[in-house]
């Protein structure tokens, strides 16, 4: 490293685990280390440990596509999704690192009645509650997004397409960089190669911290939040989660000059596409519909979405794709997430984003410390429960998710 800079190794501490803390976070991902950071900045709770299986931002941080809005149709949705996206503004400012955020716009394309429907309700619903979002014309679409096809003659031709200007992309590992190095350097433990194998519980039921390939680590507080993993650590709590985790793949394709000028998604052709600033085409697919921990996928899907991506983009059929990859995405059944207090006294859970929780990271970590430290949900994330599944209480917005899942 050069004199005086740190190098990678020393932004953040690697310590040995100590034998207690006040709270320990199991997983280091965006929403964990986001999560720590705020425990510390907002609420100065620095006795804190984030134990990571792997390394910090190698999970779905680290593999998504980093689409950033918050167009959602439920009131509840807008309040934690704008209140993420707020954060993202001045998120390089508050970190002191350029997490890379680009408000070049998402556009949702409409390709039938039907979401016309959808897509013009979302546009209403989003006025209502302050969020940017405006309806487009095939030709204002266009105007907006030169590439795209808006022929007739297109198997499912562009009708329609709602923007939401505020809306983009930022650097996904950047993101848990930031937030790793902010909690790091307050005094909290990021603990990486340390898998968390099992969650006590003392005769009153209470959690007392958790069993690692590390050893044992005291904690009065846990908040779990490991994504496509997190059923199967509540079920070390005894905790069973409405949750299932599928495979959710992406792929980019080799550099190439700036000519996707924002986001484009499609819900009804199952796929998606944005432009790297190194000049990849970003590409995202609907999950892969089986159940697994693979983080890879069926070919077919991808095949499927090239397609896709071929007919809304007919200049790019010659694109080399570089690289597909996949993650493991925990998905509720009205794909909105949990964030909340559990049945377990002292056990907190922030999971279920399913294929869209990247977006949320700074508003998800803000609301989590707060319902960890103050042992209370934040009013944002209080309808966030695990409850609504039992009373019904949903927030679905399956409509919402613009990716088949
Ligand atoms: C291909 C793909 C594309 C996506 N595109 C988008 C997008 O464009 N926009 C968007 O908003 N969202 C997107 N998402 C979803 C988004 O990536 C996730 O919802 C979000 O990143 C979840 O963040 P997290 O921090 O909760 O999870 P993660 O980053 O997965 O962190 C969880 C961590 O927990 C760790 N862990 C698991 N088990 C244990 C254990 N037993 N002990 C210790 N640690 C453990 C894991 O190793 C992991 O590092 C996409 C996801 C994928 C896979
Ligand atoms: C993987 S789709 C990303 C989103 O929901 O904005």
């Amino acid at each position: 490293a050069m004199r005086g800079h740190k190098g990678w190794e020393e932004q953040w501490s690697s310590p040995e685990p100590k034998k207690e803390y006040d709270v320990i976070i199991v997983g280091a991902g965006g929403h964990g280390l986001a999560t720590a950071y705020y425990l510390a900045t907002v609420h100065g709770i620095t006795n804190v440990a984030v134990l990571e299986k792997g390394w910090l931002g190698g999970g779905n941080t680290g593999r998504n596509t980093t689409i950033i809005r918050s167009n959602y149709l439920y009131d509840e949705s807008a309040g934690i999704y704008d209140h993420a996206l707020k954060l993202w503004d001045g998120l390089s400012q508050e970190l002191n690192y350029n997490v890379m955020y680009s408000a070049r716009g998402v556009m949702m394309l409409a390709h039938n009645v039907h979401d016309i429907q959808v897509l013009k309700r979302h546009v209403h619903a989003n006025r209502l509650n302050g969020i940017d979002n405006e309806w487009l014309t095939p030709e204002q679409a266009k105007e907006f997004c030169p590439p795209l096809n808006i022929s007739k003659q297109a198997r499912y031709p562009v009708v329609g397409a709602a923007l939401q200007r505020r809306g983009g992309t930022a650097r996904h590992d950047a993101v848990a960089w930031g937030y790793a190095r902010g909690a790091s350097a307050r005094g909290v433990h990021i603990i990486q190669n340390c898998e968390v194998t099992g969650v006590k519980r003392a005769a009153n039921g209470a959690v007392t911290g958790v069993e690692t390939t590390r050893g044992f680590i005291g904690a009065k507080k846990v908040g779990v939040v490991a994504a496509g993993h997190s059923s199967v650590i509540m079920n070390m709590a005894g905790v069973r989660m409405p949750l299932e985790s599928y495979p959710l793949q992406a792929l980019v394709s080799e550099p190439v000059k700036p000519v996707v000028p924002c986001v484009v998604m499609s819900n009804t052709v199952h796929a998606y596409i944005s432009q790297s600033d190194k000049g990849e085409l970003v590409i995202g697919a609907g999950t892969d519909q089986y159940v697994s921990y693979s983080q890879t996928g069926g070919l077919h899907i991808l095949q499927h979405t090239l397609d896709a991506i071929c007919e809304m983009f007919p200049i790019f059929t010659r694109m080399k794709m570089l690289r597909s990859w996949g993650g493991i995405v925990d998905v509720t059944p009205d794909r909105s997430p949990i964030l909340a207090k559990t049945p377990v006294p002292g056990l907190y859970v922030n999971c279920g984003w399913g294929t869209g929780g990247f977006k949320a990271t700074p508003g998800s970590g803000h609301v989590f410390a707060h319902t960890i430290a103050r042992d209370d949900p934040h009013p944002i994330n209080a309808p966030f429960t695990i409850e609504r599944f039992r009373t019904g209480r949903l927030i679905d917005e399956a409509a919402a998710a613009a990716v088949a899942h």
